[in-house]
This record gives C-alpha cells, sequence and structure tokens, in this order.
C-alpha cells in the first residue's frame, strides 16, 4: 500500500497523477458512536473502485464527508490528483474539485423536467442564469443519445419509472464532471444507485462506466451486490465497523473470499435455496389484471406459497405488487383473497390493509417509516392497539417488543431508542421489514424486498419470508434480483411486454434459469405456438 501512495504524488498534478483520490487518517463520531476509525483509500486515475460493507459499516459516512455534508475528526487528509485539499469541505466544494456523486436516493426533483434536472447542478454554480432552453434540450439529446437512453427533455421526471429515473441520474453525474473541465480530478460515486437493476440494463450501465473510466476518469462503485462489484471493479475496499477491513484486486478473487472480508465470516449461499413444503389452499385468485405496463395478467397463490414477479425493465413485473395493493390504479382486474373480491379499478390501500394485505415497497421512505421518530416507534406504530390505549400506552412493553424484532432482524444499532434518520440505509429497511411482518397478514406483497439489505441479513430476511409464508400467509415478491428470487421462491411467473412468458417452480428454479427466462418474449412463445399447432 505504501509503495502505492508513493506513486501516486511522484507525478505534477498537471501529468494526470496515477491516484485520483485518497483519504488517510480517516475518522468519525457520532456522539460516542464511531461511525468510521482510521479509514485510508485510494481510487486510481481511470480505475473502478468498489466500495463494500455490511449496513452501517460507514460507507455512506465516507461518502457525506466527501460531499462536504459531515465533518470528519480532526486530523483527516484528502489528497485529489496530487493536491492536498482541506477539511472539512465546505458546500459544494466537491464540485470544483471534480466529484460527482449519484446517491441512493438519486436527488432528482420529480416535479421537474428531465431537462430542469439536468442543469439543475449548473443553476447551482452559476449567478446569471439565461437558459437557452432549445439548445439545451439539444445538448441534452445528444447526451442521452451517447448514453442509448431514450428520454425526452421535457418530461417530467415523475413520469419516468424508477429505473429511468437511475439512469437519467448516473448520466446527469456524468454531465456534471464533464461540465466542470478545470476540476483537479473527475470522479464518479455511485452509491448504490441501481440496486437490483435487471441484467439487461446493469450491461449498458457497465459499458458506460468502462467507457468514462477508460477516458481517465475514476469512479467509486457502492453496492451490495457482489456479483456487480466481481464484474465492474478493478479492485474492491472492504469497510467492517468503520475500518478498512482490506483491500483487494477484484481479478482474482473469489466471491466467497469478498463476502468472507465483508462479513468476517463465511456464508453459505448455496444453502439459501428455500425447501420444498406442502402448501396450502388456494388462496388468491388475480385475474385480468391490466394497467400501466401489465395486460391481462391472471395467476393464482395458494395459502404459504411464494411466488416470484419478474421481468427485464419495462416488461410490467414492478408494477404488479403496486396494483394488487391499490397503490397503483389498475386499469382493470379483480383479487380474490380467500374469497373475497376486490376490484382492482378501484381498491385503495386502506380497503386493502382491511383484508389482511400488507405492501412493503422497495423504497422504504415510501414504506412509511418516519425518520424523526425511534425505532420503537415505528415498529410499533402498525400495532399501537396491542400497547394500550392511545392515551396511555406502555412505553416499556412497547420498547421490550421493539427491542425483540430489532435482535430478530439484525437491526445495528440495537438500541430501540435509536432515531431512524441516525441509522444507516440498510439498518432502515431492516426495521421496516420488522414492522410490516408483524402484522399476520394473509397476502403480503414485496417489492425488492433487501434492497439495500447487506449480504449477512439477507439470509435472515430470507428466513423471515418464508417463516411467514409458513405460517399460511400468501406471498407475492416482485423483484429483479434472481439470487433472492430463486432463494424464497415457490414459483416464479416471468412478464414480458406486460404478459406472463415464463413459470418456473420447484426444482426449474435458479438464478441463472430466470435470468434467461427474462429474455423471452411474447412472439418467441406466440411463434412457439405457431410450430407446436403446425406439429400437431
Ligand atoms: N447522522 C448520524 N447520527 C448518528 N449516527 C449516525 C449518523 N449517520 C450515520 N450514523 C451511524 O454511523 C454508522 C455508519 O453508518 P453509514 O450510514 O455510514 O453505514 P453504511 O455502510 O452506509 O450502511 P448501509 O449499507 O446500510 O447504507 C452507523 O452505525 C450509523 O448508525
Amino acid at each position: 500500500m505504501t509503495s502505492e501512495l508513493t506513486a501516486g504524488e511522484a507525478g505534477a498534478p498537471d501529468a494526470a497523477p496515477a491516484i485520483a483520490l485518497r483519504v488517510e487518517g480517516l475518522s468519525k463520531h457520532f456522539g460516542g458512536a464511531q461511525a468510521l476509525a482510521d479509514v485510508a483509500l485510494e481510487v486510481r486515475r481511470g480505475e473502478v473502485l468498489g466500495l463494500l460493507g455490511q449496513n452501517g459499516s460507514g460507507k455512506s459516512t465516507l461518502i457525506k464527508i466527501l460531499a462536504g455534508l459531515h465533518a470528519p475528526d480532526p486530523g483527516a487528509k484528502l489528497t485529489v490528483a496530487g493536491r492536498p485539499v482541506a477539511l472539512p469541505l465546505p458546500a459544494g466544494e466537491f464540485r470544483k474539485i471534480g466529484i460527482a456523486f449519484v446517491h441512493q436516493h438519486l436527488g432528482l426533483v420529480p416535479s421537474m423536467t428531465v431537462l430542469e434536472n439536468l442543469l439543475v447542478g449548473e443553476h447551482a454554480t452559476r449567478a446569471n442564469w439565461k437558459i437557452g432552453w432549445g439548445r439545451q434540450a439539444e445538448r441534452a439529446r445528444a447526451l442521452f443519445a451517447r448514453f442509448g437512453l431514450s428520454l425526452d427533455p421535457f418530461a417530467p421526471v415523475e413520469r419516468l419509472s424508477s429505473v429511468q429515473r437511475a439512469l437519467f441520474a448516473i448520466v446527469r453525474a456524468f454531465d456534471q464532471l464533464e461540465q466542470t473541465p478545470d476540476a483537479l480530478a473527475r470522479i464518479l460515486i455511485l452509491d448504490e444507485p441501481t440496486p437490483f437493476l435487471p441484467a439487461e440494463d446493469v450491461r449498458k450501465l457497465f459499458a458506460l462506466v468502462r467507457g468514462i473510466v477508460a477516458e481517465g476518469a475514476s469512479v467509486i462503485f457502492v453496492s451490495h451486490d457482489i456479483d456487480e462489484v466481481a464484474e465492474i471493479t478493478d479492485r474492491i475496499t472492504v469497510l467492517r465497523d468503520g475500518r478498512v477491513a482490506g483491500t483487494l484486486a477484484t481479478r482474482g478473487a473469489s466471491k466467497a473470499e469478498i463476502i468472507r472480508l465483508i462479513v468476517g465470516r463465511a456464508v453459505d449461499l448455496a444453502g439459501m435455496r428455500a425447501e420444498v413444503r406442502e402448501l396450502g389452499p388456494e388462496a388468491v385468485v388475480l385475474s385480468g389484471l391490466s394497467g400501466r405496463s401489465v395486460a391481462d395478467l391472471s395467476f393464482r397463490v395458494r395459502a404459504g406459497e411464494v411466488v416470484g414477479i419478474t421481468g427485464l425493465i419495462g416488461s410490467g413485473y414492478d408494477d404488479v405488487v403496486g396494483m394488487c395493493f391499490g397503490a397503483v390504479r389498475a386499469k382493470s382486474g379483480f383479487l380474490t383473497l380467500h374469497g373475497a373480491e376486490q376490484d382492482l379499478s378501484i381498491a385503495t390501500p386502506h380497503r386493502s390493509v382491511g383484508l389482511g394485505v400488507v405492501l412493503i415497497p422497495g423504497d422504504r421512505l415510501a414504506a412509511g417509516i418516519v425518520p424523526t421518530l425511534s425505532i420503537t416507534d415505528n415498529v410499533t406504530l402498525p400495532v399501537l392497539d396491542r400497547f394500550g390505549s392511545q392515551a396511555r400506552l406502555s412505553r416499556g412493553a412497547m420498547r421490550d417488543f421493539a427491542a425483540a424484532r430489532t435482535e430478530a432482524f439484525d437491526v445495528r444499532p440495537r438500541d430501540p431508542d435509536t432515531l431512524m434518520s441516525a441509522m444507516s440505509g440498510g439498518n432502515q429497511q431492516k426495521v421496516v421489514l420488522a414492522k410490516w411482518f408483524q402484522m399476520k397478514p394473509r397476502l403480503v406483497l414485496l417489492d425488492e424486498p433487501t434492497q439495500g439489505v447487506d449480504i449477512g441479513a439477507r439470509a435472515q430476511v430470507f428466513g423471515e419470508i418464508r417463516k411467514m409464508a409458513g405460517e399460511g400467509a400468501a406471498v407475492i415478491c416482485a423483484s429483479s434480483d434472481h439470487e433472492q428470487l430463486a432463494a424464497i421462491c415457490d414459483r416464479v411467473i416471468v412478464l414480458s411486454r406486460g404478459r406472463q412468458v415464463a413459470e418456473l417452480a420447484g426444482d426449474a428454479i435458479s438464478k441463472s434459469a430466470i435470468a434467461e427466462s427474462c429474455y423471452l418474449r411474447v412472439d418467441d412463445l406466440a411463434n412457439s405456438s405457431d410450430t407446436e399447432a403446425a406439429a400437431s
């Protein structure tokens, strides 16, 4: 490591030093808690560095220090392209240095257009702003075309699918780097912007990232997806409990080795596949669901069964659970749960909850967590009546209950008085799961349930999902994380262009079989049934 550090300083700044960014002695306390302890890492010019670590290991804290959102403890050193940069960074300084971010929540303003969002960074740095909208729209179109994105610059961001938003946010960050030509370096930090993107789009994104680093820029890629990290990064730095657990070259490192570095112990991935169980009677009948990109989808789910819904971006798989819950208006369709029929064109979340349906959305902020309240208040919110009347709630019992739930879901920190806003993203997601899984629902709708949840806790969440099914709930899980679907599902339904193109069950379910089925097209099915018809 020491010799690498010297190599970066050998070149004059103008000769494009080999080390784009280096931090040394970086520590950060929040009150008595140490989020980072003497962290040293470096990002080379023209490389993709993976930044990995369990929930709460300190990744976001490190990134927020680079964004000027947190001041580190005194004594930390930051060097960008060979030049020392004073810490803490003043607000907005990262732009001048040449760092651009895509955070977990993307930082887009949904009510504004794509073009307005693209220009927002430039608005912030220029005093007299006169926008030639026509010219800027042309520039935007050229930018999108370069990255293979078909986006209308004048479309409001709220009309984009969640995946389009993620891709747009990344392209916008690249653009910000290109729009600051006198910056010291060009460093793009991708902080889990695309959890579980379907393979097709991950490939596009990776091609884009590769193109950028080939031009001499650098990328820090934060992710919990080890396969993605193994594919896209050149080196990996792993944080554990706020310290650097190790840095290794990606090529030659095995998945097991990376996991061991992250978790501090081996995790048995092969053992994650769900065991085959006896299922209960038919619990759910979904018939003729249409709306958004979904066209006339029907399927049944038995009590105790976990059914996965997946497909590529735009296939409609991610619209299904929202419509089943009434959170997204369906054009038509009926959902019958244990004999009670709901017209999904007029369903509401309130009515669904009354029928025993819960929806756990991928976006934890939309999942009803209140950041300003504690773990206890968040976990007990849906079941407050168990702890007395509104006038006299038993705080002690609520706290004990929350403590047991946080233990079961390995939430860190364990203290149930911790405010949600002081927790890492992955730990917030564990609280969301702990909160909704206790409702004893009859139908559980999951939308990317382990988004942002680290590899160590995933197995626990999978276990909880199976346990709920074991208690008789029907579960529908929309996800593009094929490894997750293979681990928890009894059956996986694959959509293409809003229609079912494949159904895998039992032993036929595997990560690669699901991925392959996602490439089936409705037209392929039509052709094969034509062939079958001709043959018979
Ligand atoms: N504003 C804050 N106040 C108090 N503690 C905080 C604050 N922000 C982070 N922490 C604590 O610092 C530690 C590191 O959190 P951080 O968000 O950096 O983790 P992370 O590696 O990004 O996790 P995740 O993968 O879940 O996003 C955690 O223990 C967290 O509770």
